[in-house]
């Protein structure tokens, strides 16, 4: 993705000072910043408190994190501590575990004195993989929006609508959901998304804010507006992205997703869901049942970070004081709502059978 005609990554590994760069995603839209992550605590604070966030991403984060525990002391002992205290930053998105679960089946049967270098080497492994596979997920995606263009009059955009930040900012590159985006409107296709503000941390934002150094045309929409700009047709497709998809093609996403995806259905709107293979349970069968939702600090709910009057970022407290707050970070869309999977191997139906027949080897493996 470019930044003002710079190309970035959402991290990087800086080779002058053996450490991995961030972009602190908490600043933006307002602030670019990068940070360096130096310390295990600092690849777990970097985790939960959001300065990276997005499955891919805290993905291959953990990578890294896992490398630099190697670098400090390769022992079996360090390496399940390092798996342990980074898994539990964040329990929803399955990708933190997975990272970390490659990370200690292949290091695991190297000698100590080779460990710290095959992590590093692993951890940029994974992070370029993440960019091929969005690549892919954004082909695969492409072919479809082309498909809803060709039916349109002339002239007349696709109106897509997302849901948070599946964006390049939630991936190493390129994004999930909005890679077909970016490529459809590379190729020339005429584009408008409409995107949830995405309440309570307002992911919304940070798209918006991709899909403008993109030059995609986009409109910033609260969270309750999505069912209605169905109901008058105008919608023709939602993609969102997810951050576990159960065996069977259940979605678990940002909160709020399943309500679009009802909305979706109740406007027979088709209803996407872009999905790399790392994002897939197989351990899971039924997401509702199965997955657990994380829950955040009430305070979330209640403030609400941005621009003050005077200038500088800061927090504005929306509730009347005492107000208690709930923070469900995530819901799960059963598969009944899924028009379909894009995934970086082609779009299946969102079913135990659809997936099989893409990932054969590792539905097999999960029996
Ligand atoms: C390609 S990112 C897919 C999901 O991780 C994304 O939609 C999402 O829900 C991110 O949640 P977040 O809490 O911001 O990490």
């Amino acid at each position: 993705m470019k930044i003002d005609g710079t190309h970035y990554r959402s991290l990087w590994w800086n080779h002058d000072n053996n450490v991995l760069e961030i972009i602190d995603q908490r600043w933006l839209p307002h602030e670019f910043r990068v940070i360096p992550v130096v310390t295990m605590q600092d690849y777990a604070d970097a985790i939960y408190e959001m300065r990276v966030r997005g499955a891919p991403l805290i993905g291959a984060t953990a990578a890294y994190g896992m490398a630099l525990a190697m670098a400090e002391d390769a022992s079996d002992a360090n390496m399940d501590a390092a798996w342990t205290f980074l898994e539990k930053t964040r329990p929803t998105a399955i990708n933190l575990r997975w990272a970390l679960d490659r990370c200690r089946v292949a290091l695991r049967p190297l000698a100590e004195g080779d460990r710290a270098v095959a992590a590093l080497a692993l951890a940029h492994e994974i992070a370029d993989e993440d960019v091929e596979i969005n690549r892919r997920i954004g082909e695969n995606g492409l072919a479809i929006i082309r498909e809803i263009a060709a039916k349109k009059p002339a002239g007349e955009p696709v109106r897509l609508l997302t849901h948070c930040n599946a964006g390049w900012l939630a991936t190493v590159d390129w994004g999930t959901a909005t890679s077909p985006m970016y490529q459809a409107h590379d190729a020339g296709i005429a584009l408008h998304v409409w995107v949830d503000e995405t309440r309570p941390r307002n992911q919304g934002a940070l798209t918006s804010w991709e899909l403008g150094k993109h030059g995609v045309p986009h409109t910033y929409i609260t969270d309750n507006a999505g069912g209605h700009l169905m109901q008058h047709g105008m919608v023709d497709m939602v993609i969102t992205g997810t951050d576990r998809t159960t065996r069977q093609g259940d979605v678990c996403n940002k909160i709020g997703t399943y309500l679009k995806a009802l909305a979706a259905h109740d406007n027979n709107v088709p209803f996407y869901v872009a999905l790399p293979s790392p994002t897939i349970d197989w351990t899971v069968t039924d997401g509702v049942a199965e997955i657990p939702i994380e829950e955040r600090n009430a305070r979330e709910v209640t403030h609400v970070q941005g621009v003050l009057d005077g200038g500088g970022i800061g927090m504005v407290q929306v509730t009347p004081e005492g107000t208690p707050g709930g923070n469900p970070a995530f819901d799960v869309t059963p598969n009944r709502l899924v028009t379909g999977l894009i995934t970086e191997r082609g779009v299946c139906e969102a079913s135990a059978d659809g997936l099989a027949g893409l990932f054969p080897e590792f539905a097999r493996a999960a029996e």
